[in-house]
């Protein structure tokens, strides 16, 4: 079972058969997953698996072939959800000729969040100390923040990071992870996506992708306990050598271990080991 079909009832986000073309080359080719409400949810998987074309999809800026996505239970991309669903791209999209926080006084009347929103985002990511400084003079991971405060404004409900956290030092990637703990005990959905495996542990369920399919839907004790494995990145090499007719617990996990593996896991060989803000 996928938990597509398992979490649907509290779902922020439902995925449903989606093929996503890129360039006339087809990227994602059956999708379907779903994102339960108040969670955070990591999407891993290495360069070019899908995960931003993914994102795009479920943030509506993504032509799809077909397939359906809806969003807090409206269809991707809907008016409805401008101001409920935020979206934070690789590239920081902040204006370098306007201060910090001209920047998000921009972005909050194009919201039409209130006014009280700037102070709140900039306390929230600790931007205070260069607030009246010109975007173009922060440093890559300044300005990281400040299109993060930017999606933060309006308070939305669904928040599509991609990866965030790319190109932080340990200590802000930690104080934004704790951000984001934060952000979802408040109620707030959070699909994160990463490509460093060490940042799985600090999400409540995992997607793993591979070549634009999913590899595996659940907590990450599901998965490594599947895998058995007490290491993500090993637990993602063991599944992208587990082939579907041989889904079965690895090492003693028991029999009934709550791993959702995506029925079109690769069927390789059986290998035992083995980083804007748009709304
Ligand atoms: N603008 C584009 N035009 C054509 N093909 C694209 C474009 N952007 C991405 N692709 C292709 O789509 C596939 C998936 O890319 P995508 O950016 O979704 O992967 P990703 O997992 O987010 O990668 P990364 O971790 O490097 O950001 C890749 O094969 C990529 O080459």
């Amino acid at each position: 079972m996928n938990n597509a079909d398992a979490a649907i009832g509290g779902a922020a986000i439902v995925v449903h058969d989606l093929h996503v073309k890129r360039a006339k080359t087809p990227v994602l080719q059956g999708l379907s997953l779903a994102v339960p409400r108040g969670l955070i949810v990591g999407l891993l998987g290495p360069s070019g698996s899908g995960k931003t074309t993914l994102m795009r999809s479920i943030v509506g800026v993504q032509v799809v072939q077909s397939g359906t996505i809806e969003v807090l239970g409206l269809a991707a991309g809907s008016r409805g959800l401008r101001r409920r669903v935020a979206y934070y791209t690789q590239q920081a999209s902040v204006y370098d000729d306007l201060t910090v926080r001209q920047n998000l006084s921009y972005f909050r009347k194009v919201l039409g969040a209130p006014a009280s929103d700037i102070d709140r985002v900039i306390e929230r990511t600790d931007l205070g100390s260069v607030a009246g400084r010109l975007a173009g003079s922060l440093s890559g991971g300044q300005r990281g923040r400040v299109s993060l405060a930017a999606a933060l404004l309006g308070d939305p409900e669904v928040l599509v990071l991609d990866e965030p956290t790319v190109g932080l030092d340990p200590v802000l990637r930690v104080e934004l992870w704790q951000l984001f703990h934060e952000l979802a005990t408040e109620g707030a959905t959070l699909l994160v996506s990463s490509h460093v495996m060490d940042e799985a542990k600090r999400c409540d369920r995992l997607l793993l992708m591979r070549d634009g399919e999913l590899l595996a839907d659940d907590t990450v004790q599901g998965v490594l306990a599947f895998t058995g494995t007490d290491d993500v990145e090993e637990a993602f090499l063991r599944l992208i050598g587990r082939g579907e007719p041989d889904l079965q617990p690895h090492n003693g996990a028991p029999a009934d271990a709550p791993v959702h593996v995506a029925k079109h896991a690769k069927a390789d060989s059986d290998a035992d080991s083995g980083s804007e803000a748009t709304r």
